[in-house]
């Protein structure tokens, strides 16, 4: 069996027009949405998302408000342009690029964003909301990854998910949108301090690798006919891409998303569909306070 390749590239691009008009159309009522990114430091891998984030929005005809800082920006120098960001009336939503460099408290810088411009879903009131199952920002990656299954058919309802990892962009709330009625999935969390983590692999209907281990997922692990989602990224000394899943699982899986080409481009679209989405809301709640008014 050659696995059909789960096309994240072709994928996110048809999602980008979708975007593209519903953005005419809220440009048409005069509201244009505008995505602001911060960026602390110099993890080449970040410089290049980032980027990646700011041609999405110019192909779509968002707006981008850029803020970089050195690595050895001081938590309140962070913490001032978070401020700055939640009071500048042109970003509608944004995000602070992770990881931040070391010695910063993550938690906090997050925690002082304005969730209502909470572009990534990572926002402490954005999670807890998606526990409670109310209506918030969703995590760019995870809900990459089911609207790549969606959009290939993969069957997830009753389905049995084995998600490896539990990092805060993907492993600790993909669990959480697999398990919504509307998905009804079976989800099964792993990481490094899984026992016999092969054993819960061929159990999978569908294999989510997020751990950033470069070929973790061998193709002996897989359950034939599977769908195996490669979202980790490890990189080697020339800077190449190196996927959590290992070459050979093509051969094996039944759906495969490749690394790169994969999730990555999905996660790139989900950021401006929630950019679009608050903006439409902004406007339909302007709009109400207007007929009331
Ligand atoms: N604030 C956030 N930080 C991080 C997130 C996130 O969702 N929010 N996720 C990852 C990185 N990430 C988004 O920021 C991201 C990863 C990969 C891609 C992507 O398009 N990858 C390409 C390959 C690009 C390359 O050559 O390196 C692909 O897979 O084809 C986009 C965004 C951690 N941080």
């Amino acid at each position: 069996m050659t696995a059909q390749i789960l096309d994240g590239k072709a994928t996110a691009a048809a999602i980008k027009s979708e975007l593209a008009v519903r953005v005419e159309a809220l440009k048409a009522r005069g509201i244009t949405p505008g995505l602001g990114t911060i960026l602390v430091g110099d993890d080449p891998g970040s410089h290049i998302y980032v980027a990646g984030k700011h041609r999405d929005c110019a192909q779509i005809g968002i707006a981008s408000i850029q803020r970089e800082l050195p690595a050895s920006a001081t938590q309140e120098e962070i913490e001032a342009v978070v401020r700055e960001l939640n009071d500048n009336p042109a970003c509608t939503g944004y995000i602070v690029q992770l990881p931040l460099p070391k010695g910063v408290d993550t938690n906090r810088v997050l925690e002082l964003m304005d969730p209502a411009k909470d572009a990534d879903g990572l926002h402490p009131t954005s999670l807890g909301r998606l526990v409670l199952g109310q209506r918030a920002p969703l995590p760019c990656t995870p809900n990459g990854v089911i609207k790549l299954l969606r959009r290939h058919d993969v069957p997830l309802a009753g389905a049995h998910v084995v998600v490896v990892g539990r990092g805060i962009t993907v492993g600790r709330s993909l669990p959480l949108l697999l398990t919504r009625r509307s998905e009804n999935a079976t989800v099964t969390q792993c990481h490094t301090g899984t026992r016999d983590l092969p054993a819960l692999l061929r159990q999978a209907d569908i294999v989510v690798a997020a751990a950033g281990v470069p070929h973790l997922i061998k193709p002996e692990d897989v359950k034939p006919g599977a769908a195996v989602l490669d979202v980790g990224v490890s990189r080697d000394e020339n800077g190449k891409i190196l996927g959590d899943v290992h070459p050979g699982v093509r051969e094996v899986a039944g759906w495969l998303s490749p690394n790169p080409g994969g999730v990555g481009p999905m996660t790139r679209a989900m950021l401006l569909a929630n950019v679009v989405e608050a903006a439409e809301l902004a406007g339909a709640g302007a709009a109400g306070a207007g007929h009331a008014g």
